[in-house]
């Protein structure tokens, strides 16, 4: 299929930018925000992550696809980015476990991608220009009529996305019977989330994004856990309500990424978007109660205002970015209720902040 590669492909950003590279994946068409991670490896796992849901990824890591993929390592059933824009798509593999090649994958997906992009020119000029939304083509050169088609995408500002990933029924994680069990609301959760759970002796029942408190009662948890996603969190009332009705009901709650701005708003905290995210696998974050610098994995376009949480006198600030300041873990005053901004679970990452999950463990005790 090397073949593939060979065929030319246009990005165009919502400025006017063009880019100019080769056909990866599919042959068409895709939308959506570009983004960019700067993780060394993971890509599978990126690729999979539900809180990437409609937006086009731009891996810094100059080789992507080059240790094949494996169908065991994702974050989800299917790939969720919206597209790919990358340096060297390797189609050819090293690595024995494998299953099978990214194009493969991608085409079998309907993964529209880029590749042969200087990334780091690209990269440079989204720092600079800020979050916007962009067109991959490998079918249409007209760059008068991929405007056209762009400027029909959405703003991911205002868009609520987690009703479009979360699961549809409500299934089991772990061993029932196991030490703890917890209601999971599924805002696009990851994998390795449940599986660091379990891997706790925690059974969970897994809930679609508009399940009520009432109903999540009814598996009757010792504690509720809400999980990353996808979009803008001040486009999701129904959640921040259940967020609400759980402190209302003094239950223990941990939120992680989308979770933990959900938890900012259900205390009147705002959201703001970000004038370009945090993705990545080494972002310090210092924990400010036990006084040490973790290096996080991270994922995320929208941010708490800190200013509010500053201001506040519901939540306290437990965990600060050592690069821009922004605020990364907040706890509720008077009640067993935590969230960080960045991930825990880290699949991939570094595991300095696993013990989270035991302090959420701990405090359901
Ligand atoms: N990983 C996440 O949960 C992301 C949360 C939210 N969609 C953001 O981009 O900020």
């Amino acid at each position: 299929m090397s073949y593939l590669t060979k065929l030319p492909a246009i990005l165009l950003l919502a400025d006017g930018t063009v880019f100019h590279g080769k056909a990866a994946g599919k042959i068409g068409t895709t939308t959506g925000e570009i983004c960019f991670n700067t993780g060394m490896t993971g890509y599978q796992e990126i690729f999979t992550d539900p809180s990437y849901f409609g937006q086009i990824m731009v891996t810094t890591n100059a080789h992507i696809g080059n240790y094949g993929i494996r169908k065991e390592e994702v974050e989800s059933e299917q790939i969720q980015i919206a597209g790919l824009v990358c340096k060297n798509y390797n189609i050819a593999y090293s690595r024995k476990q494998a299953d099978e090649s990214i194009q493969d994958y991608f085409q079998e997906q309907n993964i529209v991608s880029i590749s042969d992009i200087d990334t780091r020119q690209l990269v440079r000029y989204i720092r600079e220009k800020g979050a916007m939304n962009a067109i991959i083509s490998s079918e249409i050169m007209d760059i008068d009529e991929l405007k056209k088609r762009l400027d029909q995408v959405p703003s991911m500002d205002g868009l609520e996305l987690s009703s479009q990933v979360s699961t549809t029924e409500p299934y089991h994680f772990g061993t029932e019977g196991a030490g703890k069990r917890i209601a999971v609301l599924d805002l696009g959760v990851k994998k390795n989330i449940l599986r660091n759970f379990s891997h706790r002796d925690v059974y969970g029942k897994v809930f679609p994004a508009k399940t009520t408190f009432a109903e999540m009662e009814e598996f009757a948890p010792d504690g509720y856990f809400i999980s990353n996603g996808p979009g803008d969190p001040s486009a999701m009332p129904y959640a921040i309500d259940t967020v609400k009705e759980i402190l209302a009901a003094e239950k223990p709650m941990f939120g992680i990424c989308l979770g933990h701005q959900l938890l900012a708003l259900a205390n009147d905290i705002p959201t703001k978007k970000m004038f370009n995210g945090h993705r990545g696998l080494n972002h310090p974050v210092k924990n400010i109660i036990k006084n040490h610098c973790e290096v996080t994995s991270q994922n995320h376009g929208f941010g708490v205002v800190q200013e509010a949480v500053r201001a506040s006198d519901k939540v306290e600030i437990t965990h600060v970015n050592l690069n821009d300041q922004s605020i990364e873990g907040i706890r509720v005053k008077g009640k067993k209720a935590f969230s960080v901004q960045y991930h825990p679970e880290s699949s991939p990452g570094p595991h300095d902040s696993r013990y989270l999950f035991d302090d959420f463990v701990d405090m359901m005790e």
